[in-house]
């Protein structure tokens, strides 16, 4: 079995958040973008508090201004900061914290982790339509992977989601609709059967 990072996104409801984690995952999401998955910072903080500490919790944001970033990152206790927008470097600066984590989440291929305009620790490299399910072509030929710590997003299920890591090399995966009965409803069942399935 690999030690593949995998992050469960999108979670709602105390079973999700157990599922995830009994399932064995390195991190779980949740929604402050405008979604079908959006949660409030009460109910982020109310599932955060089952996450045991190995276990990363992670804020999903797409263009909302930056003190409500804080506000929420803030009063919900996650743990990392992932951005789906433009945001810019006034974003990592004001959000940078110790023991913080910063994911950029971008549709480009290739990008370095370090030492580009933005001070993230993770990159995410995801479909133009973030949490919609759609595959982007990972697998072509053109593609070169980042360096350094970066999942692999965008229409992953457990029944691509092997497949796509060794043809990326990616470090770590991350999934909502490919773990959903659904939309916006997680399954425990495809949950287990994810995490299984990414760490071969
Ligand atoms: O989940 C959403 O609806 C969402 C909305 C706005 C920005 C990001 C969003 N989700 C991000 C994710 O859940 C993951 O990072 C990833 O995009 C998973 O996508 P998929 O497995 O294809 O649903």
């Amino acid at each position: 079995m690999s030690d593949l990072f995998v992050k469960i996104c999108g979670l709602r409801t105390e079973r999700d958040v157990d599922a995830a984690v009994g399932a064995g995952a390195d991190a779980v999401g949740f929604v402050f973008a405008a979604s079908p998955r959006t949660v409030d910072a009460e109910t982020a903080r109310r599932l955060a508090l089952r996450v045991p500490e190995h276990v990363l919790t992670v804020g999903v944001f797409r263009g909302q201004p930056v003190d409500e970033v804080r506000r929420l990152t803030e009063e919900s206790g996650i743990r990392a900061v992932q951005f789906h927008g433009d945001e810019g470097p006034e974003y990592y600066t004001a959000l940078r914290a110790p023991g913080r984590t910063l994911i950029r989440a971008t549709t480009a291929t290739g990008v370095p982790v370090r030492g580009g305009e933005l001070d993230e620790d993770m990159l995410l490299l995801d479909a133009p339509d973030p949490g919609s399910g759609k595959p982007w072509n990972w697998a072509s030929p053109g593609f070169t992977a980042p360096e350094g710590r970066w999942l692999l997003a965008g229409g992953l299920h457990p029944d691509n989601v092997r497949r796509a890591v060794e043809a990326t090399g990616a470090w770590g995966v991350d999934v909502s609709s490919g773990v959903e009965s659904a939309r916006g409803v997680k399954s425990v069942e495809l949950i287990r059967a994810f995490v299984a399935a990414a760490r071969g």
